[in-house]
Order: structure tokens, then C-alpha cells, then sequence
């Protein structure tokens, strides 16, 4: 069992706690009426490679990242540098995330929100709209066969959904989806390094035509040089940030 297969066994668990707590019914009823930022514009109209920059406390790998994690000033600083979107994550075991995350941050930002967790259910899709999501993760080697139509039904509610892979042999389950935004994931499951350079390998099996989003283990401006040496659309970063929120320019 990997640690992806550890989230998604714990998320199952909560979903269904919390369709206990908060119906379907009223899932979709929350979410309606949501004004959705567009998070494929702020990628494709970015000026260069596309920056999304990455609320995150805490991960599987690192244990904590951010002791006096504050969601709200980091938005600010990322506001201020100018990104072009950010990531928020909302998963609360492996992560320390929290749903109420979005609507924090969306209050002091003006950027599009991908609501970075584990989609099992689509219970959770309506749940992205309803807690502010404007973009979603669709983890392909956890929804395979479900894809096409989490992917239709993320598009039908005006959510943007970024359809993450990890290997060559994923490029498979994201055929019949075909998504628009696809996350080339540099991590290893099993050893959880990271090495940018696996953008490189599978983005030749991508078509040419999609916005494309390195994701994971990047580190510094040489790390951007080279994905844009690439010709991907974007980056998207976490930890390097987290650890850098006072001095960001020291190393992007
Ligand atoms: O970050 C982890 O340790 C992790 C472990 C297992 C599954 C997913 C994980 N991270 C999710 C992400 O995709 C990253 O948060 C995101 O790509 C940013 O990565 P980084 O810049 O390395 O923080």
C-alpha cells in the first residue's frame, strides 16, 4: 500500500462521516449560485510559465512544514508576488488542511483557487463549489475508470479541473476524459523523492495542444528555467515556498 493508497483509504472513511453530517441534497444546494474565478485563463493568459503557488501546512513526506501556519498572510504574500494562482490545501489527516481554507483565502486574494485534496466521491465535487473552489483535482490513478465523468461533471458545474498523472502508464486513464489542464506529478509515491526532470519524460506522451503543470520538488528559479526550456504552461509549488514566505525572491 503506497501513500496514496493510505489518503484515499482514509478519505473514503470521511466522506462518509461526513455525508452523514451535510446530505447530498444539501451539498448541491450550497454550492449553487457560487461565482467561480478562471483558473484555465490565469494559466493559459499567464505572462511566462504560470505560477501556482501552494497554501500547505503540512505533508506525508515532510511532517510539518509551516509551524505558525497562518492561511490568510500567506495568501497575502502570494497576492503580492503577483502569482498567478493558488493552491489550497483542504485535506485535513496527512495535510493538516481545512475546507474553511478557501473562502479565507479567496477574501484577501484575487486569484483562482484550486482546491487541492482527494476526490473519491462525487459528493466532493459539489463540495469544492460549495466551500469556493474554483479549480479541482482529479488524481487519474485514484478516479481510472470514474475520470470521464467526475472530469464532465467538475466541467458541467464550472469547476476547471486539473487532471493529475504520475507515470507514462497513466497517460492511459486520461484518454477518454481528455482534460484541458493536466499535472505532470514529479513525485514517487513509493520513496517520495521528487525529481522535476519526470516532467520531461511523460510530457512527450501528452498532446501538444494542453496546459500542462509541472507539479512537485520545485525548488528554485534554475528549476523554472529549465520547465519553461520545456514548454509547459505552469508550475505548480509548494514546500519551497512555505519555507521561504519571508524571502521569497531569495530563491524564485
Ligand atoms: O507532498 C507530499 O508529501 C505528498 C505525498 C503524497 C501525495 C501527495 C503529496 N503532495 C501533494 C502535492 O501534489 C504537492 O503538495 C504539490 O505538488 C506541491 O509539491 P511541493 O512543491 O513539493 O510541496
Amino acid at each position: 500500500m503506497n501513500i496514496l493508497d493510505k489518503i484515499v483509504e482514509k478519505k473514503i472513511e470521511q466522506i462518509a462521516e461526513e455525508k452523514r453530517q451535510v446530505s447530498i441534497e444539501e451539498m448541491i444546494k450550497r454550492a449553487e449560485g457560487k461565482i467561480i474565478r478562471d483558473f484555465t485563463s490565469a494559466i493559459r493568459d499567464a505572462e511566462g510559465l504560470a505560477i501556482i503557488s501552494e497554501i500547505k501546512k503540512a505533508s506525508p513526506s515532510q511532517g510539518i512544514i509551516k509551524e505558525d501556519f497562518d492561511p490568510v498572510a500567506t495568501a497575502k504574500i502570494y497576492e503580492e508576488q503577483g502569482f498567478d494562482a493558488f493552491s489550497v490545501l483542504t485535506e485535513k489527516h496527512f495535510f493538516l488542511g481545512d475546507d474553511s481554507y478557501i473562502e479565507m483565502v479567496k477574501a484577501v486574494s484575487s486569484k483562482p483557487i484550486l482546491r487541492k485534496d482527494f476526490i473519491v466521491d462525487e459528493y466532493q465535487i459539489y463540495q469544492t463549489k460549495a466551500i469556493g473552489g474554483d479549480a479541482i483535482l482529479l488524481i487519474a490513478s485514484v478516479l481510472k475508470e470514474k475520470l470521464p465523468e467526475y472530469y464532465r461533471k467538475s466541467v458541467e458545474l464550472g469547476l476547471h479541473p486539473l487532471v493529475e498523472i504520475h507515470s507514462e502508464k497513466e497517460v492511459a486513464y486520461i484518454e477518454k476524459a481528455d482534460p484541458m489542464i493536466i499535472g505532470i506529478n514529479n513525485r514517487d509515491l513509493e520513496t517520495f523523492t521528487t525529481d522535476v526532470r519526470h516532467t520531461e519524460k511523460i510530457l512527450k506522451y501528452l498532446p501538444k495542444d494542453r496546459l500542462v503543470i509541472s507539479e512537485s520538488g520545485i525548488k528554485g528559479a534554475e528549476d523554472l528555467k529549465y520547465l519553461k526550456s520545456l514548454g509547459v504552461s505552469g508550475a505548480l509549488i509548494g514546500e519551497s515556498l512555505m519555507r521561504n514566505l519571508k524571502d521569497i525572491k531569495k530563491v524564485f
